[in-house]
């Protein structure tokens, strides 16, 4: 059995049906692989599940603020964990159905099975096999779980497994502090669950700048205990309990494990092999990431597989760039968006354009605003976080933030946009800042940039006619 197609497609995820959709606009010739649940990661186990845990989290924590407010009776608020996880589980099916629906209209093109390079050029699907023009690569990531915890059994989950819990565990440690854990783990102990957090950095969901990094480590060891810059090792104990033991000495026993350690690219068992690729600096070292085209082949990555960032909107960004490349016969380059990142955390942690890190060396000056003393999170109660905005020294445009500040998904946006049209300082200046929002924060940053550039007398912040 064979087939011909213009182009294949490994992969449904986000990615794939993007590319998909792509790709039908030039060819009908085209199918769609998919081995294993099909959904998507975001809907299935990632990205909504894990924001339906956070809200509930997020406004049963909100109960401690009730009494100030003159509203009573918030001690007798409980959570029913059996029935937070059934409201995940009903959300996360809702969400996996409406991806289900597109899926469905694909019809005959799509194939569900596990897709193997047998030649260049030549998949084999549940025996068969495609002659394909051109192929997209989208068959996403794993968690990384290391080899000896499988022996623990359901004792040590990962976001694979997490979400299909029927009740939460009296205690878990949470190892690895990227978004994953920081998010889950403050849900957790929001809920009333024992959590310790271990993290091999000292940095905690991707920050690099001190000042704000510091910031979210009091944040989180207000709600959970945090051990940072150290490793993790797990034994069994005689009461079948979890013995977690970390490299500087330190010991816990909890119920269960949560693998928070990354995700890894699933591109084994694909038959990369037949390429003759040098794979050792990784596959993401040989992807364009304008076109998302490997090396000078006809293949295109796209996707959490590619690692390059491995975030829902850029994650489409790939599908699109590599499903309209994969289509035509010449291959374009697109410019990536402006890096931006959010974790859900309480209060959210953003990092957008260029990180503190990244601009280490060059001359920049940075303007920055805490949260604590603001008129509108004093209003919400909820005086928490900081702000740090980075210019060019030279020309005052806006380069970067980091900050974890309450409703910053807003914020970061807004400052996305400003990078993506290169904006100064003092051009988004000219933007009406509303009193009293969150946003004025932002105006405070700037402000601090426009005195360090122009001096305190630097006048208006308003167009002369
Ligand atoms: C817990 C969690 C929370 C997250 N939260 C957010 C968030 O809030 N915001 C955000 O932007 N991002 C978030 N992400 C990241 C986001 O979910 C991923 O970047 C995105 O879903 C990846 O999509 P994908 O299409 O690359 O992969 P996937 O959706 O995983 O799709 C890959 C598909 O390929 C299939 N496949 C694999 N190998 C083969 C093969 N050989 N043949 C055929 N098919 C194959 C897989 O089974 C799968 O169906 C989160 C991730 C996790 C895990
Ligand atoms: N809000 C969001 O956008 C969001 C939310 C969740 C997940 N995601 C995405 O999902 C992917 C996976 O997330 P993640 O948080 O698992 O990955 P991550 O790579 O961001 O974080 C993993 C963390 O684990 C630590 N670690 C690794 N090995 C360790 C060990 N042995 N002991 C202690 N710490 C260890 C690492 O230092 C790192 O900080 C990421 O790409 C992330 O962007 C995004």
């Amino acid at each position: 059995m064979s087939r011909n197609a213009d182009v294949a497609i490994i992969g449904a995820g986000t990615a794939g049906l993007t590319a998909f959709r792509q790709v039908r606009q030039i060819t009908t010739n085209v199918v769609l692989i998919n081995d294993g649940p099909y959904g998507t990661t975001c809907a299935r186990v990632g990205c909504m599940p894990s924001k339906v845990l956070i809200e509930v989290a997020k406004k049963f924590a909100r109960r401690k603020h009730f009494e100030q407010f003159g509203i009573q009776g918030s001690d007798y608020l409980t959570i029913n964990r059996q029935q937070v996880m059934q409201h995940i589980r009903n959300l996360r099916d809702w969400f996996v159905a409406r991806v289900m629906d597109s899926v469905d209209k694909i019809g005959e093109k799509n194939i569900s099975g596990r897709a193997r390079f047998i030649e260049p050029q030549v998949l084999e699907v549940n025996g068969e096999k495609i002659y394909a023009q051109k192929v997209v690569i989208a068959t996403g990531s794993r968690p990384v779980v290391p080899p000896d915890w499988y022996s623990f059994g359901e004792q040590v989950i990962t976001t694979d497994q997490f979400f299909e819990l029927a009740d939460l565990p009296d205690s878990i440690a949470i190892i690895g502090l990227g978004a994953i854990g920081s998010e889950i783990g403050q849900s957790l102990a929001r809920l009333g669950v024992k959590v310790i957090g271990i993290e091999q950095q000292t940095q905690v969901c991707g920050l690099t700048d001190p000042a704000v990094n510091q910031i979210a480590i009091n944040e989180f060891s207000q709600e959970f205990e945090l051990w940072l810059g150290t490793s993790a090792q797990l034994s069994k104990t005689d009461s079948g309990q979890i013995k977690v033991t970390t490299t500087d000495g330190r010991s816990i026993t909890v119920d269960k494990v949560l693998a928070a350690l990354g995700r890894r690219p699933n591109i084994d068992n694909l038959g990369l092999e037949v390429f003759g690729l040098d794979l050792s600096q990784g596959l993401n070292q040989l992807i364009n990431p304008n076109t998302m085209q490997l090396g000078d082949l006809p293949l295109f990555v796209a996707g959490d597989v590619a690692s390059l960032r491995p975030i829902l909107h850029e994650v489409a960004d790939e599908g699109a760039i590599a499903g309209y490349n994969a289509a035509r016969a010449t291959v374009t380059a697109f410019k990536r968006r402006v890096p931006f990142r959010i974790a859900f955390t309480d209060p959210q942690i953003i990092i957008v354009g260029a990180t503190f890190a990244e601009l280490a060396g060059q001359n920049i000056v940075i303007g920055e605003r805490s949260f604590v003393v603001q008129g509108r999170t004093k209003v919400m109660a909820r005086t928490h976080g900081h702000l740090r905005i980075y210019a060019d020294r030279h020309s005052g445009q806006l380069l970067g933030s980091e900050m974890m500040i309450p409703d910053g998904e807003y914020v970061g946006h807004f400052l996305a946009l400003a990078m993506e049209k290169a904006m100064t300082v003092r051009d988004i200046m000219l933007t009406p800042f509303y009193h009293p929002t969150v946003m004025e924060g932002l105006e405070n940053a700037l402000s601090a940039i426009v005195a360090q550039l122009e001096g305190e007398a630097s006048g208006l912040s308003l167009r002369k006619m």
